[in-house]
């Protein structure tokens, strides 16, 4: 069965129609690529999927839950976590204490109730670091880590709130090639392992098609293509709106053919 279900989102921005009429579903435990050109509707996309813009029409259902009408905070409530285009992270802190306060904010506290803030949750946000391979880093300032490292750190607070749904925009974006691939396995594993659905954007066609189990093409707001890897790279559609692509569309020639 479905786990989201969205239906004829549209949003419009004076009369350029940023998303017009996205349908598709997302099952549970699936990683599902939103692929598509620049400006094709990405972004509009996930912030009316996250209560950050609200559609003129249309319905997103997750779990048989309206999101539609509700704030991008009552959206997490429900299981939905999201990682951002530009790392979001509280700098003066150590990577374990951003998981810490990831973590309390999950279980709607604040530092200093019960335990002082260097102790709090701090063998759950151990284990999460553990996933994420960055034990070792704990105690380090954030603004000392390396991007990758970052954006592994931003994967690690999306997973404290235990998000049955992952969002994910451009989330390898600024990386180099083999972090990208690293940190999309990573994401992958979690899916297999833990069951949750992700829904990413991503411009690196190489990331796109070793990790997704299907593709949804936008092309200006409209769904252009959708289906399996191999479906989505044979369609003459997308050939054409990447063939002004250069390398992204080189790489969905040669890499994988
Ligand atoms: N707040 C806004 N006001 C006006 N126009 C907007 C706004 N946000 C997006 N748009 C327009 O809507 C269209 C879709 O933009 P969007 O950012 O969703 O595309 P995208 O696929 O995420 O692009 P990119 O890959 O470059 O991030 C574009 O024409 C864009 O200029």
């Amino acid at each position: 069965m479905s786990f989201l279900v969205v239906e004829g989102l549209s949003l419009s921005f004076g009369g350029v129609r940023a998303v017009d009429d996205v349908s598709f579903t997302l099952a549970k435990g699936e990683l599902l690529a939103l692929i598509g050109p620049n400006g094709a509707g990405k972004s509009t996309c996930f912030n009316m999927l996250y209560g950050v813009s609200r559609p003129d029409s249309g319905s997103v259902k997750l779990d048989g839950n309206e999101l539609v009408g509700l704030k991008p905070r009552q959206i997490w409530r429900l299981g939905v976590g999201r990682t951002f285009q530009i790392t979001a992270t509280f700098t003066s802190m150590t990577v374990c204490e951003n998981v810490q306060m990831a973590l309390l904010s999950h279980a709607n506290r604040t530092f200093g109730i019960f335990r002082r803030a260097h102790d709090a949750y701090r063998d759950q946000a151990m284990d999460l670091l553990d996933i994420i391979g960055m034990r070792g880093q704990a105690d380090r300032p954030t603004n000392v880590l390396a991007y990758g490292d970052l954006k592994r750190l931003e994967l690690a607070i999306a997973l404290a709130n235990e998000p049955k749904l992952l969002l994910m925009d451009e989330p390898t974006a600024g990386m180099a090639q083999p972090e990208r691939r690293s940190l999309m396995k990573l994401t992958a594993d979690l899916v297999r392992d833990r069951g949750t659905s992700v829904l990413f954007t991503e411009h690196d066609m190489d990331v796109v098609f070793e990790h997704s189990h299907r593709l949804l093409v936008l092309n200006r707001g409209r769904v252009l293509a959708e289906g399996s890897v191999a479906e989505v790279r044979a369609d003459p559609k997308v050939r054409e709106i990447y063939l002004g692509g250069g390398s992204t569309y080189a790489s969905m020639e040669t890499n994988h053919a």
